[in-house]
């Protein structure tokens, strides 16, 4: 069976999207990984689906997996790569959407330059919507990983992160401790590990080891985790700039149960079809 699709970047965190409107497929865990090989496969951190709206209120329904095939709730470097695929696909003629995931309504807006500007929601810190085993909410929690104490902040975007602030980030250990966090038996779904360094209260350094996908260029979602985390300590101005190894993101929140916005770029690299062997994709 052909699949027709699109390979696309938000500041190279990277992406497998397919129009799942007009294209009937349906996607194994396993063929998501093999189709996510960046040897045997196209390469990807997530496959992002855009299917048909499920209610009159919204204009598509978006399902994101990680390129281990475990589907999740949330990506915000995929939602801007979303908006920017179903306006050059001809999918909807409108500059802002209504896009259901699996956590909520996010609303994708085109600017008039390269970027989109995507209202994420708000964040939630109730440990039971993270989820973190945790008796209550609190800015900071202590976290033992082999006898060593983290100070982290816990916040869903409706995916689950865990934000420290460290002195550089370069220097951080996310290739040891991300894994151990990210695995913790206090994360019963796992969760996206930040590790965020503050250059002033508007601007930060960040890196994100990822859940399931590891450490990649840019995480959307992270950057908002990790700008809230740092607004609720004290730390940061209610808009920031987010430094990645991909590239810059603005994010912005006026506390509370306002939402938050996240503006950044969204790039095609390049449209592709690929041909699904197999009985169970026969057409
Ligand atoms: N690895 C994440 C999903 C992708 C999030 C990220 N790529 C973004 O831009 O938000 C998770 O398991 O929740």
């Amino acid at each position: 069976m052909k699949i027709q699709f699109s390979k696309m970047q938000g500041l190279g965190n990277d992406f497998m999207v397919i129009d799942g409107v007009n294209q009937q497929i349906k996607l194994s865990p396993d063929t998501i990984r093999q189709l996510g090989d960046r040897h045997f496969g196209i390469g990807f951190d997530q496959l992002l689906l855009v299917e048909p709206a499920t209610r009159d209120d919204i204009d598509f329904s978006y399902r994101i997996f990680n390129n281990d095939g475990s589907e999740v709730e949330q990506c915000g470097n995929g939602a801007r790569c979303f908006a920017r695929f179903v306006h050059d696909k001809g999918l909807s003629l409108k500059q802002e959407i209504a896009v259901e995931t699996a956590r909520g309504v996010i609303y994708p807006r085109l600017e008039n330059n390269d970027n989109v500007s995507v209202n994420m929601g708000v964040p939630q810190f109730a440990p039971k919507e993270i989820p973190f085993i945790a008796d209550s909410d609190q800015i900071i929690h202590p976290l033992d990983i082999d006898g060593t104490n983290f100070a982290i902040s816990v916040v869903s975007m409706g995916n689950p992160h865990a934000v420290q602030v460290v002195a550089d980030v370069e220097t951080a250990p996310i290739a040891s401790i991300g894994p151990k966090i990210e695995t913790h038996p206090r994360f019963p779904a796992k969760v996206n590990v930040g590790f965020m360094q503050i250059i002033s209260r508007d601007e930060i350094r960040l890196r994100v080891f990822e859940r399931a996908a590891g450490e990649t260029l840019a995480c959307g979602t992270g950057a908002c985790a990790a700008v809230v985390a740092g607004i609720r300590r004290g730390l940061l101005n209610p808009l920031v700039r987010v430094i990645t190894h991909g590239g810059e993101l603005s994010i912005a929140w006026g506390g509370d149960s306002q939402a938050v916005w996240m503006t950044g770029p969204a790039i095609t690299v390049f449209d592709g079809i690929i041909n699904l062997q197999g009985e169970e994709y026969a057409a």
